[in-house]
Formats: C-alpha cells, sequence, structure tokens
C-alpha cells in the first residue's frame, strides 16, 4: 500500500498542490485523472521524490519515505515512467534497461528476462539506440526501464499520449498483468479515459491542485466526467 496524506507543493508563488490525500492499493490501477495544470505530474513527481512535498507525508507500507531523496525511494520500491518517456537516445535499448537495473535492492546486474517477454520488441531491438526507437517502442523501453529496478510500486505518467493504439493495448495489457501475477501498484496518470475504463480500477480526479472525486472506476459515469473534467 502506498498512501500519501495531506500532500503541498509550491513552485514559488504557484500553489501546484493543496492538501492531497489518497491510497493507492496493491494489485490495482488506480488513475489520476483532471485537465491540464491541475497537478498530476507534481505529484507524481513528489510520490517519487524529484520534488519535494513543502508538507505533508508519503507512506511505503510501514514505512515513511518521505524524507528520502528519489534514488532512495527507488532502491525502496518505487519507480516512475516520466512524462515523454525521457528515455537516453544515444544508449543502446540494453543499456537504457540497464540504467533501470540501478534501483535493485538486490544487487542483481543482468536484465530480467521477463521484460522482453512482455515487451518482445525490446529484445529485438537491443542493440539499437533509443532515439532511432518509434514513440511507441520507446513508451515501452521507458516502462521496460523502471520494471528493471524490480519496483512493488509503478508510477506512470501518460503512457498512451502519442502512442498508436494497438501499443496503448499492449500497455494495458502489461499493466494488467502487474497488478493481476505479481499484485504491484500502479498508479496512472491519463487523459485517454477510454483507457482509465478499461484497465483502471479505481480513479481520484484533480482539479487545482485537489482532489475533488473518488471512487472505483465504475463509478467514472458521464456525470462525473461533464462536471469535472470537459473543459
Ligand atoms: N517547473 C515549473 N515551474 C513553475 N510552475 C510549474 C512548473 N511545472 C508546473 N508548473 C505549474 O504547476 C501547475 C501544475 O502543473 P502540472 O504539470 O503538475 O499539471 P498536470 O496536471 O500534470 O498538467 P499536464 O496534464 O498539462 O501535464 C500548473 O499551474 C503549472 O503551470
Amino acid at each position: 500500500m502506498l498512501a500519501i496524506n495531506n500532500i503541498s507543493f509550491a513552485y514559488g508563488m504557484v500553489q501546484a498542490l493543496r492538501g492531497v490525500t489518497m491510497k493507492f492499493a496493491p494489485g490495482k490501477v488506480t488513475c489520476v485523472i483532471g485537465r491540464n495544470g491541475v497537478g498530476k505530474t507534481t505529484l507524481m513527481q513528489t510520490i517519487m521524490g524529484i520534488r519535494r512535498h513543502n508538507s505533508g507525508s508519503v507512506q511505503l507500507g510501514e514505512r515513511d519515505v518521505s524524507s528520502l531523496p528519489a534514488n532512495r525511494r527507488a532502491k525502496a520500491g518505487i519507480a516512475l515512467v516520466p512524462q515523454g518517456r525521457q528515455i537516453f537516445a544515444k544508449l543502446s535499448v540494453e543499456e537504457n534497461l540497464r540504467v533501470g537495473l540501478q534501483a535493485r535492492s538486490d544487487g542483481k546486474k543482468t536484465i530480467p528476462e521477463d521484460i522482453f517477454e512482455l515487451f518482445p520488441v525490446l529484445k529485438q531491438m537491443s542493440k539499437r539506440n533509443g532515439g532511432d526507437l518509434s514513440g511507441g517502442q520507446q513508451q515501452q523501453l521507458a516502462i521496460g526501464r523502471a520494471l528493471a529496478g524490480d519496483p512493488k510500486v509503478l508510477l506512470l505518467d501518460e503512457p498512451t499520449e502519442g502512442i498508436q493504439p494497438n501499443v496503448i493495448t499492449q500497455i494495458g495489457h502489461v499493466l494488467q498483468k502487474l497488478v493481476t501475477e505479481r499484485g504491484m501498484t500502479v498508479i496512472l496518470v491519463e487523459q485517454y479515459l477510454d483507457f482509465v475504463k478499461e484497465f483502471g480500477h479505481a480513479f481520484y480526479i484533480m482539479n487545482r491542485g485537489k482532489v475533488v472525486s473518488e471512487g472505483p472506476t465504475t463509478e467514472l459515469t458521464e456525470e462525473v466526467i461533464e462536471r469535472h473534467l470537459h473543459v
């Protein structure tokens, strides 16, 4: 279980998060949705420890990880697939995956074979440079790199952005596997509501740095969407 309690964060005078409290269950995909600029990316960066929240706490299981920097949160089992993927263009696919190994707490130095089973294209392309891959392949690489660190909690910031439909479906099935077979806690920032409804179990809607609605995705009705998400 990952829980965040009363998290606030400001960029100077811009208050991006205002007392956000959320719970993320293992074995479930929890979706964080909201219009542009409501604080979703800031929230993911805060959970990862890339941005240090001004107040509140981040609890991973029994452990309060609020004071840990990002690299130690990664070792504790949190991984982020960032918005825009941020793969290393000049490194090969294999080298990108090796970067992910550094987050492991068991010191393992080889890329786990199951990453190639989840994303066979990464095996076929293993010697190619990251920058030569298509957008969809880069997204798979970014997820594979996060999984190389053997996380318990996987954060994904808009993984379907700019990706062709067949790869979106493949990514959805991988997330389904990670939660059902490994009991992983998956947290998904997503604008694509069909994906949320198909693969998500629970949702939080944010507006102006706050939670304004939450529930199981079966309760993500047209009325809720109309009230909180339409511009
Ligand atoms: N580096 C920054 N410096 C100053 N303000 C920022 C910075 N990054 C984000 N903000 C502001 O913080 C608020 C929240 O931004 P954030 O990117 O977290 O929202 P978001 O919901 O992820 O949006 P999007 O869907 O467009 O990515 C916005 O008002 C944004 O303009």
